[in-house]
């Protein structure tokens, strides 16, 4: 990784961490209050400057791709986005305007760091539960052995799959999802909602349904599979929330997941570091607009 690259993913990490602060949500919803309490300017301040390195850094690659730009050879969603600008540049309402590109690939690549934020809990969850960790290793090496995991092999993988599919639900990381407003005036269930009100899907309300999951506060794949160890799904199961804006990163990060998580457990074994039990590893998560473990060690052993 670039240096470069490095800095722009640690200052989306930083921002998500911002973002999900109890200072900065208290700001979105009571701005007012801003007044008596300085602390939350000071976050604020660093959201914006964090904010404006990314803006910039990213303009200096986006003018990098523009000047190297091929139309006969799309390297990619930037060039394709150029070429449309290219395309709409007599239109004068234009979605394809500089600000949208620059906003689009942050987003990307902010969101984009939470397929590592799940690894981090699949791995640590790894290292707290060895006996699922062998059951996953124990299918591994019965289906696909030691050749390198493909994406047609999550349909005979039934147990692995559950676990990948068990890690989203109890991390929980987007549990806000993203706050939405409503286009017109809803009643739900009961509730009268004004048009351009502000809503916030609570995902844990439902990925910790105490009425949808047999043991709703636990790690147990056995959500994901019926008695003969087929994997089932569950409606309650949207880490990706639903609906039209739904994240449109579902089948990338599902592939991701697989890929990554199986390859990881083929070739290692998690586990505490020396002098740390099963027990002691910690799952509360710290708090960001993504839910992320809280910093572990963990070892890493080759299986080799
Ligand atoms: C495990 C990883 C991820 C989870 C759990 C996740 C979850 C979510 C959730 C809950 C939302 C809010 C949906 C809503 O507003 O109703 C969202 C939005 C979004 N996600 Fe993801 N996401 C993940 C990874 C990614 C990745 C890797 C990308 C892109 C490469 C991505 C791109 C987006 C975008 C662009 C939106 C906004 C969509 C819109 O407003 O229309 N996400 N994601």
């Amino acid at each position: 990784m670039t240096p470069a690259f490095q800095k722009m993913v640690d200052n989306a990490i930083e921002n998500i961490q911002l973002a999900g602060s109890a200072e900065i949500q208290l700001y979105n919803m009571f701005p007012w209050l801003r007044w008596c309490c300085g602390r939350w300017l000071v976050k604020r301040a660093q959201i914006l400057k964090n904010t404006d390195d990314a803006i910039e850094e990213m303009n200096g690659l986006v003018q990098g791709l523009k000047d190297t730009l091929n139309p006969q050879d799309l390297r990619g969603l930037v060039d394709s986005f150029l070429v449309r600008q290219q395309k709409e540049s007599d239109q004068p309402g234009s979605y394809f305007h500089n600000n949208n590109l620059n906003c689009t690939v942050r987003n990307l690549l902010t969101a984009g760091t939470e397929t590592g934020t799940t690894l981090r809990w699949g791995l640590l969850l790894m290292a707290k539960y060895p006996r699922i960790q062998d059951q996953v290793q124990e299918e591994l090496s019965r289906v696909i052995g030691e050749r390198e995991p493909r994406v047609e092999d999550r349909r005979n993988l039934p147990y692995t799959d559950a676990v990948i599919h068990e890690i989203q639900r109890l991390a929980n990381i987007v549990s806000l999802s993203l706050p939405h407003t409503t286009s017109c005036d809803v009643t739900f269930q009961g509730y009268f909602i004004k048009k351009g009100t502000t809503v916030i899907p609570l995902l844990t309300s439902v990925l910790q349904d105490e009425e949808e999951w047999e043991t709703p506060h636990s790690f147990n794949p056995g959500h994901f599979l019926d008695e003969k160890g087929c994997f089932i799904r569950r409606d309650a199961f949207m880490p990706f929330s639903a609906g039209r804006r739904a994240c449109v990163g579902e089948s990338l990060v599902r592939m991701e997941l697989f890929l990554l998580f199986t390859f990881l457990l083929q070739r290692f074994c998690f586990s505490p570091p020396p002098g740390v039990s099963e027990d002691q590893l910690d799952l509360k998560p710290v708090m960001g607009l993504a839910l992320n473990p809280s910093p572990h060690q963990l070892c890493a052993v080759s299986r080799a």
